[in-house]
């Protein structure tokens, strides 16, 4: 009989932690960001969270069969250290939560929330598989910036170019996050995007979308005049330059592909900081 601490580890791990871990803290710093009061703040992190946690919990219950099928030693499911049903119940479960913490937010944070957790699961639910699995990535991460934004009382929505920088950021996520699971996906049907331009292709596209995306955090603040640019942003650039530099070079050289996704998720959560540390305004 399994132990419940051993079930919560699997259920843990089957939720995708690194990633539910990056965008839950993304959501933290924009949120200090866009100036939300502690306890807005406080309610949104835990609703990106759970619902962080409800993506992560229904993907692999959604892939457990092609997980077996390649026996994934990484997924508690395909090992056995947890049940398809558990996983089922704990990602309804934080579905749910998710939805009910952004509701004191406001009907329209509500709204965006639960429309970035719809184009979520409809990754899981079949996307992932098609040549447009990068949509989801580019919707749920454009309106990403919105939930802090929104969460504020002034309940405004994000700039433009925040919702353009939220997309950018998402397809690189998206194309790297693909890289280590090329040859599994292969043997079980799943041609996303990636998968058909293949890892150097898909590791160049990353690369590109993340300048774009870093251009975007700098410049959007500013209305795009350049002479405004503030110091830091310009360093943090340069470094999202040399970070999208490592992950073609790290492509072109063969090797594996968890790296180049760390390297996306690090750049992302500098972005924010760099747009907190210099004061960038989210929502003009
Ligand atoms: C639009 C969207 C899904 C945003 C969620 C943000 C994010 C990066 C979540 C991580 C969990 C996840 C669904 C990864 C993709 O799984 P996979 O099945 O491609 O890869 P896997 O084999 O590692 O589970």
């Amino acid at each position: 009989m399994r132990t419940i601490s051993a079930s919560t580890a699997g259920l843990w791990k089957s939720a995708h932690p690194g990633p539910t871990l990056v965008v839950t803290a993304l959501s933290g710093v924009l949120a200090v960001g866009a100036g939300v009061d502690l306890w807005r703040g406080l309610l949104l992190v835990a609703a990106v969270f759970f619902g962080q946690l409800s993506v992560g919990l229904s993907n692999d219950a959604i892939d457990a069969e092609r997980d077996r099928a390649v026996q994934r030693k990484d997924k508690p499911i395909a090992r056995g250290d947890i049940s398809v049903s558990a996983a089922w119940v704990g990602a309804g479960g934080s579905l749910l939560l998710a939805l009910l913490l952004s509701a004191p937010l406001g009907w329209v944070l509500l709204i965006a929330h639960a429309a970035a957790l719809v184009s979520a699961w409809s990754y899981n639910l079949g996307l992932k598989a098609t040549v447009v699995s990068v949509v989801p990535y580019m919707v749920t991460f454009g309106l990403f910036p919105s939930l802090s934004t929104l969460a504020h009382d002034s309940g405004q929505w994000a700039s433009g170019w925040a919702w353009v920088a939220g997309a950018a950021l998402g397809v690189a996520l998206h194309m790297t996050n693909v890289l280590p699971d090329l040859d599994d996906d292969a043997q079980t049907g799943i041609r996303g995007l990636p998968h058909r331009l293949g890892g150097t292709a898909a590791a160049a596209v990353a690369s590109v979308t993340l300048v774009f995306g870093a251009a975007a955090v700098a410049a959007g603040p500013v209305q795009w005049q350049i002479s405004d640019i503030p110091a830091i942003s310009w360093l943090l650039c340069g470094v999202v330059v040399l970070l999208a530099s490592v992950t073609v070079l790290l492509s072109l050289t063969g090797r594996p592909g968890r790296v180049q996704f760390q390297v996306v998720m690090l750049a992302a959560l500098m972005l924010a900081v760099q747009l907190v540390i210099s004061g960038g305004s989210l929502v003009h």
